[in-house]
């Protein structure tokens, strides 16, 4: 079995304004290729357990496993490191930078990770555009393209590094129908074609009864 996350015993206390048991002993594997959905009632825990499966949130007790590699415990250089090669990230919200064109945001994180040359980059970047059929909006800025295109963009720029797992906090939340179709389809397609692992909190059902997986959690538990 071809393991690219791991997830044992995951707990997380917030200690402000008082003691809150928000997730507790999460446990469950993701293989490649597998395509999963977390679904639960707002305030059931989704986000803060997705931001510690992308190593954004270190303050958890419990072990985390990326690429079978232990990513619990260390430090902050090596985590920053792990998380830009193994992880890509879509937030709600595309984050793009709106001075920078299309072409340049998706760039950065690979810049970030400084293992390539420019050229290299621009390269990879220009075959992330034509695959999310947005190559034509490379030199533009980034704040003259619409809604749908700009988490077309986040998307190109999550996947830049080549991450064995895409996670996503509600990816198609702020899109029309249209454009949350597309985006659907875009994660399948990679899926299918690349392999790759991806793992998506949605508040949509549609979405979610068509992905391989529903992880439903409850009161910051996993419901069995
Ligand atoms: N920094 C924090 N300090 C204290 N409590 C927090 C903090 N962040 C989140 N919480 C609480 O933890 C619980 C889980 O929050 P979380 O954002 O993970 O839920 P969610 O399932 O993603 O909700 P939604 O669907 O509304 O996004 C909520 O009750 C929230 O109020």
């Amino acid at each position: 079995m071809d393991l690219v996350l791991e997830s044992k015993n995951i707990n997380k206390h917030f200690l402000k304004p008082k003691d809150f048991h928000v997730l507790k002993d999460i446990s469950f594997r993701i293989e490649k290729g597998e395509f999963t959905s977390i679904m639960g009632k707002s305030g059931s825990g989704k986000s803060t357990l997705l931001y510690i499966l992308s190593t954004m949130d270190t303050d958890y007790t419990g072990e985390l496993y990326l690429n079978n590699e232990l990513v619990t415990g260390k430090q902050h250089q090596e985590l920053s490191r792990i998380r830009n090669k193994y992880v890509g990230f879509v937030f709600q919200f595309h984050y793009l930078l709106s001075e920078f064109t299309v072409l340049e945001n998706v760039m950065l994180p690979a810049k970030k990770l400084g293992e390539k040359s420019h050229q290299e980059i621009e390269y990879l970047a220009m075959e992330k555009l034509k695959m999310l059929a947005i190559d034509k909006l490379a030199l533009q800025r980034a704040s003259r393209i619409s809604g749908g295109e700009k988490q077309r963009v986040a998307i190109a720029r999550a996947l830049i590094n080549n991450p064995v797992i895409l996670m996503g906090d509600e990816p198609t939340g702020n899109l029309d129908s249209h454009n949350a179709d597309n985006v659907f389809n875009i994660f399948k397609q990679l899926k299918e074609e690349e392999g790759l692992s991806l793992l998506i909190v949605t508040h949509d059902e549609d979405f979610a009864n068509k992905t391989d997986r529903i992880i439903q959690m409850e009161d910051g538990r996993i419901i069995p």
